[in-house]
């Protein structure tokens, strides 16, 4: 039997930098983030839908515009001495800094992504298929389930 999925895109803005990067990608930059977030369920509604597009923008957008839209996504233990001032004026204007265990590559944020994305959607019967972050027009990565 065919798989039918649904995906939605939802995009953020959000400054990050890459610890150990050998380029310019370890200075502080923005990027208009993108994420196409792709669900499965065991059946199609009576309205023939996987998930209303809608529960996905409030559920997974809902989250992101809380924590990643307008804010700095960086790496716990980060070492730059500009951390610090990211974290203090960010504070000042009411947003967070979003702190990962590791860099915040397209890959890991799409696995973040794909982990919080599974967890929102759970009690809707919904399983997500994959996540794809694109972190520039030409440079995307993947998670898939
Ligand atoms: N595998 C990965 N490689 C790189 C990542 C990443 O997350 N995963 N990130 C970066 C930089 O942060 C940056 O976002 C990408 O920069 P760049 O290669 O310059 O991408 P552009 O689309 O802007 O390319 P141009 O050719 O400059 O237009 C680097 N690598």
């Amino acid at each position: 039997m065919p798989k039918i999925t649904c995906t939605r895109l939802i995009a953020w803005d959000a400054l990050h930098r890459i610890p150990g990067h050998e380029g310019i990608c370890r200075a502080f930059h923005g990027h208009r983030y993108s994420a196409e977030i792709t669900c499965a369920a065991d059946a199609l509604d009576g309205v023939g839908r996987v998930v209303d597009f809608s529960v996905i923008k409030k559920k997974v957008g809902g989250w992101i515009d809380t924590n990643w839209d307008h804010t700095a996504i960086l790496m716990r233990g980060d070492p730059d001495p500009a951390v610090k001032a990211v974290c203090d004026s960010n504070a000042r204007y009411g947003r967070p800094v979003y702190m990962m265990d590791v860099p915040p590559t397209a890959e890991n944020i799409a696995a973040e992504l794909f982990r919080i994305a599974t967890d929102l959607l759970r009690e809707d019967g919904v399983s997500v298929q994959r996540v794809r972050v694109w972190e520039t027009p030409n440079c995307y990565a993947d998670v898939t389930g």
